[in-house]
């Protein structure tokens, strides 16, 4: 086509929702999953001839997906990401780069007690024994909180994103905001003690499982991380951060919480902040002749401050997307 070219492609199957279910006896566990594949390499001619002979359709990327997960189990989001990034690469010559994107929904056990001791006759009971044996394979889902994996493998490199969203926290005191610049239009009030809630998007990176300047050859930690392990961690820490932290403000908060990550858990050489700040306005009850001393709060789902922000370790390079809630 004259006087175009083509830029840069990618193609792959997103969202595969793969539900892998694990037995040990009669208790199962579950891994709830939605994995999105995006390919880059060789696709001049795929684009500008029409050529598909070096086009892996979707539907293969996405049978793998369902493959590998039978073949393979799913031990973390990280490595099952891992896994098929690198087969992508490694399979086809004319594909360079492969981005494996995952969500993971979380499940809880439901515990029920066992039959018999909440003083009811039809609780669950093991067949044919007629003894008490709650079930061990019922599930509720946790929450709006997910956990996200982002791998991207090309040649000589491998990058591990971890992270997650719908982390939702709320302080009812230890927060102040003040002392902030005022021009014409500015109305807010000081306040030395109210509300700080937000719903935490976070995504850290890895720097032992990547070839870089901030890392070191691959990989120069943990050959075998324990990714579940990694990312307990780091929530555990964000949690830590925002309980302990007198705020300032958001953003104070945010660096709290971010450093908290990059200093304590292993390989983290950088973690990226989205933080809406969920407004929680004390109710003017005066009209009703009632005080309102920071008791009775409207919470405005809508406008929200955002503050966003990367956290590194020191000498690190800033490698994340800044706008994280439109990358994820
Ligand atoms: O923690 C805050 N940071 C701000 O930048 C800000 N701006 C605002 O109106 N309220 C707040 N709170």
């Amino acid at each position: 086509m004259p006087g175009v070219v083509l830029g840069p492609a990618r193609y792959g199957k997103a969202e595969n929702r793969v539900v892998r279910v694990v037995r040990e006896g009669r208790t199962h566990h579950i891994k709830d999953l939605n994995v999105s594949i995006a390919l880059e390499g060789d696709l001049e001619e795929t684009h500008t001839l029409g050529r598909n002979d070096k086009v892996l359709p979707t539907d293969t990327t996405k049978n793998t997906v369902y493959a590998f997960a039978r073949e393979h189990g799913i031990a973390s989001a990280e490595g099952f990401a891992l896994l098929l990034a690198r087969h992508f690469v490694a399979g086809r010559e004319s594909i360079h780069r492969a981005r494996v994107r995952i969500e993971e929904y979380g499940w809880d056990r439901i515990e029920v007690p066992a039959a018999g001791t909440d003083g009811t006759a039809d609780d669950a009971s093991a067949p044919g024994t007629g003894k008490p044996d709650p079930p061990r394979h019922s599930f509720v889902r946790s929450g709006r909180e997910t956990r996200i994996a982002q791998v991207t493998v090309e040649a000589g490199s491998c990058e591990v994103l971890a992270g997650l969203t719908g982390l939702t926290v709320l302080n009812t005191t230890a927060s102040e905001f003040h002392g902030f610049a005022e021009d014409r239009y500015t109305t807010l009030e000081e306040t030395s003690d109210r509300i700080l809630a937000t719903e935490v998007t976070a995504l850290w990176r890895y720097a032992d499982h990547l070839s870089g300047a901030d890392s070191g050859p691959v990989p120069d930690g943990d050959p075998t991380p324990d990714w579940d392990a990694r990312w307990t961690a780091a929530r555990d820490h964000l949690l830590t951060a925002f309980a302990l932290t007198h705020s300032l403000s958001l953003q104070q908060t945010l660096y709290e919480m971010g450093g908290r990550v990059v200093r304590r858990v292993p390989g983290v050489a950088e973690i990226r902040l989205s933080l809406p700040n969920r407004h929680h306005v004390p109710v003017d009850l005066t009209p009703f002749g009632l005080e309102n001393d920071r008791e009775v709060h409207i919470a405005a789902d809508r406008p929200y401050g955002l503050i966003e922000a990367t956290v590194l370790r020191e000498g690190a390079t800033a490698r994340i997307p800044p706008d994280l809630t439109n990358a994820l």
